[in-house]
């Protein structure tokens, strides 16, 4: 089957959209994962596909599955270029666009600028939603240094000395922020996001047995009260050059640790996003960032794909 896609990326974040619009493709995890192959399909981070509004409060449905073929819950840098992509192509001409996606419903708007403003919805700090299981982890104490003003975790990354080499069997414990923006985040504070080991213990976070749905691990180094840098191996993705959802918890833990203030930019590898939260448990997080269209392909699904996987 030969299908049409467009490639897009959000400050690094890339993606493969895909029109169904006029109807579903029907694809299954075997053939998201070959369109998000780098070396023998298209390669993204994730693949976005924009159905119809499944209800009149809506203008869309955006759904979403990582490189692993997974679905998720939300993007946020795919949020961006999802409004850039439906306005581009005259699906609508509304500036502020109502879409569902799995965690419910999200408000993208195109400012002047050409940056895309972006509702993330309200954080979620309920452990039981994220969800995270504290069961036999250790909590960080409260006040254990000034400036921890909100309960975090010591993980402890035990290797599977069988799979992980040598150079990366190291014992480890971190202490994690964990919070939901519809996605699951794991939250460390770092130095320097340039030598974090954010390679050897992100997969090690991401599959931790207290992540029933493994996790997204955020690497983040305080600038200053209005200036962080962060990395993120995400779930199902591996390291992506940014995180939209990341970027929002990132600023959320910060926030309610005390070390940030509620207006903060944030700079990824791939790019720069601005993260807005008032810093009530109700109070929604704003994203705003860029969006961009790379270019517009067609690509043949073999068919050996096609089998259930
Ligand atoms: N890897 C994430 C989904 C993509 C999130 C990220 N690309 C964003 O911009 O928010 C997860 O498994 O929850």
């Amino acid at each position: 089957m030969r299908i049409r896609f467009t490639k897009m990326q959000g400050a690094g974040n890339d993606f493969v959209v895909l029109d169904e619009t006029q109807g579903r493709l029907g694809l299954g995890a075997a053939q998201y994962r070959f369109l998000a192959d780098r070396h023998f399909g298209v390669g993204a981070d994730q693949i976005l596909s924009v159905r119809p509004a499944p209800s009149p409060e809506v203008d869309f449905e955006y759904v979403i599955h990582n490189a692993d073929g997974g679905e998720v819950e939300h993007c946020g840098n795919g949020a961006r270029c999802f409004v850039r992509y439906v306005r581009e192509r005259g699906l609508t001409e509304k500036r502020t666009v109502r879409v569902q996606v799995q965690r419910g419903v999200i408000e993208l708007t195109e400012a002047d600028d050409g940056r895309v403003r972006v509702d993330m919805g309200a954080p979620v700090f309920a452990l039981d939603q994220v969800p995270f299981d504290p069961t036999g982890l250790t909590p960080v104490p409260a006040g254990a240094t000034p400036d921890h003003r909100w309960q975090l975790w010591s993980l402890d990354l035990q290797p599977n000395q069988a799979s992980a080499p040598a150079s990366q069997a190291q014992e480890a414990m971190v202490n994690v922020a964990i919070l939901s923006m519809g996605n699951p985040h794991a939250v460390q504070l770092v130095g320097d996001v340039d030598t974090a080991p954010v390679l050897d213990h992100g997969p090690l976070i991401e599959r931790h047995p207290a992540f029933p749905n493994r996790v997204n691990a955020g690497f983040l180094q305080i600038v200053d009260r209005g200036h962080v840098r962060l990395r993120v191996y995400e779930r199902g993705a591996g390291e992506t050059l940014a995180c939209g959802t990341g970027a929002c918890a990132a600023v959320v833990a910060g926030i309610r640790i005390g070390l940030l203030d509620h207006r903060v930019d944030v700079q990824a590898r791939g790019g720069q996003l601005t993260i807005e939260w008032a810093g009530g448990m109700q109070d929604h997080v704003f994203m705003t960032g860029p969006a961009t269209t790379v270019f517009e392909g067609s690509i043949e699904l073999p068919d050996s794909l096609s089998n259930p996987a």
